[in-house]
Formats: structure tokens, C-alpha cells, sequence
């Protein structure tokens, strides 16, 4: 499999409402591939504006064709902050994606059917959110760092060959206007780190300043990464990572390069300066 920004697909669609569409066709693809082949979906999610623009993977088709309960759920950074915070990307994933499921149940009124969907459902051990009575980055970043240490144990996780880093089967990420992703942002030292698995960070510029972070060599030991960007505030930072000439900083958005496949979902006001 090719890897690397050099080899990365670049898709433009008129509008979000497009992205949204390919995008749940994209993940739907991916999913029916992995759970038939290996039975486990490991998929990790930014915060942002990407949980919204996954909006149609659980509505009709999808929500009735993929196979919900071989998925794993993990995030790429986390706000250190309480699960039921409006600043949790939790949270927002929770309130935006996961609560469909439980929202189907509860409306469901024939207790046998909505027993049978809890089974096709994500479970909610294969979903896991950061540890929010861990009040310091530090002990959060250990603890998820930790968690993904047992599931390579369980084998619910592999390791690449190549870079011994955990390789997840699909990464979502969102875009910053500085063209940060994750909690990597431009000029930091996270940047170049290159042992650990889950970073944190304490003097984030976006808010809240406590972080934890996937590092760029678990990012790039990714069989699969989605950039999806939309909306013209982004436009700049899309130029600078997908243009020809060379900055004079490289942003951490241009520092994403998997061994697996990447590829940009973009809207025509992201593109509009390319
Ligand atoms: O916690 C966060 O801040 C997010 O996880 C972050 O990594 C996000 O993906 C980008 O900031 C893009 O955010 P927008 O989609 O809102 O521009």
C-alpha cells in the first residue's frame, strides 16, 4: 500500500452536505472490509466540526448495514476536562454519534427488538473515552496510553511492522486554521516527539489549555487517514499544506503522512485557494 502526503487523494465536493455523503460511504466501505476480514473496526475520532460532518453514518443505510458491534472507539485528543463537559470531545462525539444508538433504543417500544439492536450496537466496553477522574494531563495521557497498551495484549490492537507504533485501521481528523490536528499545534515540541504513544500538553493556544494527544508516529502508522476539511476559514492552511511552493514553517497538518492511505475530503470553499 502506497503511504505519504505524496501519494494522497484529494477529494473536492461542491458542498459540506456532499463531504458528509462521501464520507459516511467512505467509513461504511472501510468498516464492511475490516470487520469481514479481521472481525474488530478500530476507528479514532477528532473533535470539532468532523463529528458533525459524520452525520450521515447513522441514519438509513448505514445505520442498519454496518456491523456497529465490531467497532472500537477511541479518540485522538481529549480535553482534560469531566466526560459531561460542553468542552469534552466525548461529549460531543457522544451527543452528536454514540447517543444514536441509544436514542433508537429507548424509542424502541418492543423490548425483544431493542435487545436485539443492543447487540448489533457498539458496545460500550469497545468505546473508550478518556479517564476524567484523573485530574492531571499528565496521568490521563499515562492511563490512555496504558489502555492501549493492553488492547495490542488483547489483540484487539496491532502493532506496525514498521514502526512498532500501534496502526489503527481509521483515523478521522479535523483541520485548525493554523493547520494544526489533533492537539499538535504549529512550533510546539510535541511536534518531534517520537517514543511516546498518547501525549499531553498544558499550553494548548485553542482552549482549554490541558490536552492529551496521539503523537505523529501513532498518527502515521495508520492504515487509513481521512483529513476532512470544510469551510472557507480553512481554505489558507489547505493552500499552504496542498500547494507547490514552500513555507518557511511547516505546518503540523503537512507532518501527517501514513504508511497507509491518505485522503483529503474537502468542500469547495476549503479548496477555493488551491
Ligand atoms: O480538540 C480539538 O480541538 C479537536 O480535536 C481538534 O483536533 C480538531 O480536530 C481541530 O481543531 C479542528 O477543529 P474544527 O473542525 O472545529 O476546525
Amino acid at each position: 500500500m502506497a503511504g505519504g502526503q505524496g501519494d494522497a487523494k484529494v477529494e473536492v465536493f461542491d458542498a459540506e452536505e456532499d463531504v458528509a455523503v462521501a464520507l459516511a460511504k467512505y467509513i461504511a466501505r472501510l468498516s464492511d472490509v475490516h470487520t469481514k476480514g479481521k472481525g474488530v473496526f478500530t476507528v479514532v475520532l477528532s473533535g470539532g466540526t468532523l463529528i458533525d460532518t459524520m452525520r450521515k453514518l447513522v441514519e438509513p443505510p448505514y445505520l442498519d448495514t454496518i456491523d456497529w458491534s465490531k467497532w472500537h472507539v477511541f479518540w485522538l485528543d481529549e480535553r482534560v476536562v469531566h466526560k459531561t463537559d460542553p468542552l469534552s470531545n466525548y461529549k460531543l462525539a457522544y451527543d452528536g454519534f454514540l447517543s444514536k444508538f441509544i436514542g433508537l433504543l429507548e424509542a424502541e417500544p418492543n423490548y425483544f427488538i431493542s435487545l436485539l439492536f443492543y447487540l448489533v450496537a457498539i458496545p460500550p466496553n469497545n468505546v473508550y473515552a478518556i479517564n476524567d477522574t484523573l485530574p492531571a494531563p499528565e496521568d490521563a495521557a499515562d492511563d490512555y496510553e496504558a489502555c492501549l497498551k493492553s488492547l495490542v495484549e488483547k489483540k484487539v490492537l496491532e502493532l506496525s511492522q514498521a514502526s512498532s507504533f500501534p496502526k489503527f485501521d481509521l483515523m478521522l481528523l479535523g483541520m485548525g486554521p493554523d493547520g494544526h490536528v489533533a492537539s499538535l499545534f504549529p512550533r510546539h515540541p510535541l511536534l518531534e516527539e517520537k517514543n511516546r504513544w498518547v501525549t499531553y500538553i498544558k499550553d494548548s493556544p485553542k482552549m482549554p489549555p490541558e490536552r492529551i494527544t496521539f503523537t505523529f508516529p501513532v498518527i502515521n502508522s495508520s492504515a487509513y487517514i481521512a483529513l476532512v476539511v470544510t469551510g472557507a476559514d480553512l481554505a489558507k492552511a489547505v493552500h499552504i499544506a496542498l500547494g507547490n511552493h514552500e513555507p518557511s514553517d511547516v505546518l503540523p497538518v503537512q507532518m501527517v503522512s501514513p504508511e497507509g492511505e491518505l485522503t483529503w475530503f474537502l468542500d469547495k470553499p476549503a479548496a477555493s485557494k488551491i
